[in-house]
């Protein structure tokens, strides 16, 4: 498999914010995406997702016969934590929703949760929000993660969990396009730097 952007032409509120950008990143790959404020970095992966249509260009999946939004898992800015619902109540609405059949203990105990699988969404901090978020990458397994700002609000061992999480999503044949202001530390990730 490989995800293939081509020449993409995008405008926010009528405005310029992608002017020919193109991408590709194989099975097993990982390509992370830099530029400051404003340059694209999260409109980039939500074209990539199918939720924003370019003006021009287009997104596809060589080698796969999905649809390439079937195939992806969006962790945004916003970590769509339901604060009514359990933790474990939240990772499995997000699990049915997305069609997965991942253990839900497993999961959580990945991401270091366990302990809090009973407590309330919404008294998460924003750190235990983050992990939650991961913890749907395990649940429903999908082969292309877009992540924006992954490390956000993580501290040292969450963000050693998502490099190793990303190291053995990869290993499977996964690939990843992250949108970052850090180093993020993935082996051999290729660079794409938008708003120069
Ligand atoms: N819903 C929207 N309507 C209009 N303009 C938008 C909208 N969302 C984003 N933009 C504009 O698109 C441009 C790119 O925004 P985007 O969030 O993709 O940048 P970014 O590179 O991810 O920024 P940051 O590093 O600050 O997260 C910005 O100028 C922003 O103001």
């Amino acid at each position: 498999m490989r995800l293939v952007a081509e020449d993409l032409i995008v405008a926010r509120g009528g405005r310029p914010v992608l002017d020919g950008v193109s991408l590709s990143v194989a099975a097993g790959g990982a390509l992370t995406v830099t530029g400051p404020n404003g340059a694209g970095k999260s409109t980039l992966l939500r074209v990539l997702a199918g939720l924003i249509n370019p003006l021009a260009g287009r997104v596809r999946l060589e080698d796969d016969a999905f649809e390439p939004r079937e195939r992806m898992h969006l962790l945004g800015h916003l970590d769509a934590v339901k604060n009514g619902l359990s933790v474990e109540q939240n990772l499995r609405f997000a699990r049915d929703l997305l069609g997965g059949a991942g253990d839900l203990g497993t999961a959580l105990d990945r991401v270091g949760l366990s302990a809090l699988a009973d407590l309330p969404g919404g008294v998460l901090s924003a750190g235990q929000r983050r992990r939650l978020a991961l913890a749907r990458l395990l649940t429903a397994p999908r082969p292309i993660w877009l992540l924006d700002e992954p490390t956000a609000a993580l501290d040292a061992a969450g963000q050693a969990l998502l490099v190793d999480l990303v190291a053995e999503h990869r290993a499977k044949g996964g690939l990843v396009v992250a949108a970052t202001h850090l180093p993020l530390g993935f082996e051999d990730a290729a660079t794409l730097m938008l708003g120069r």
